[in-house]
């Protein structure tokens, strides 16, 4: 099974649900499921050393939603920022959330 972060985005296909968003977050353990407004997102808080470190962080995710056109919230804070993916178009968690969520996780070291 190919690693989802080698995954390329897809068009289309419908928002999952939420046993479908539960398999695939199997394969990214420190990530949880949650909804605000009715809306579902999947969500991971990572940690830093200082606040420069968390923006350069944020710089990184950012420039890899400008690349794909597929943007996260994006919570900045002294040593951590929280990551929040969902499909605004779709309302809802779609398969290129959790590919996106995944190249996130390359991105932290
Ligand atoms: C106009 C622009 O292409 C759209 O608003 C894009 C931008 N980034 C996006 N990001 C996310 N997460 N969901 C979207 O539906 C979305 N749509």
């Amino acid at each position: 099974m190919t690693d989802l972060a080698d995954r390329t985005l897809v068009q289309g296909q419908p928002v999952l649900n939420e046993a479908e968003i539960h398999q695939q977050l199997t394969a990214l353990p420190d990530w949880s499921l949650t909804t605000q407004s009715d809306v579902p997102r999947i969500q991971r808080a990572y940690r830093f050393a200082d606040f420069a470190k968390a923006l350069a962080f944020v710089n990184q995710v950012g420039a890899l939603a400008e690349e794909q056109n597929h943007h996260p919230a994006l919570l900045l804070e002294w040593g951590k920022v929280t990551v929040r993916w969902w499909s605004h178009d779709a309302g809802g968690v779609h398969l290129n959330d959790l590919i996106m969520a995944a190249r996130t996780e390359r991105l932290y070291q």
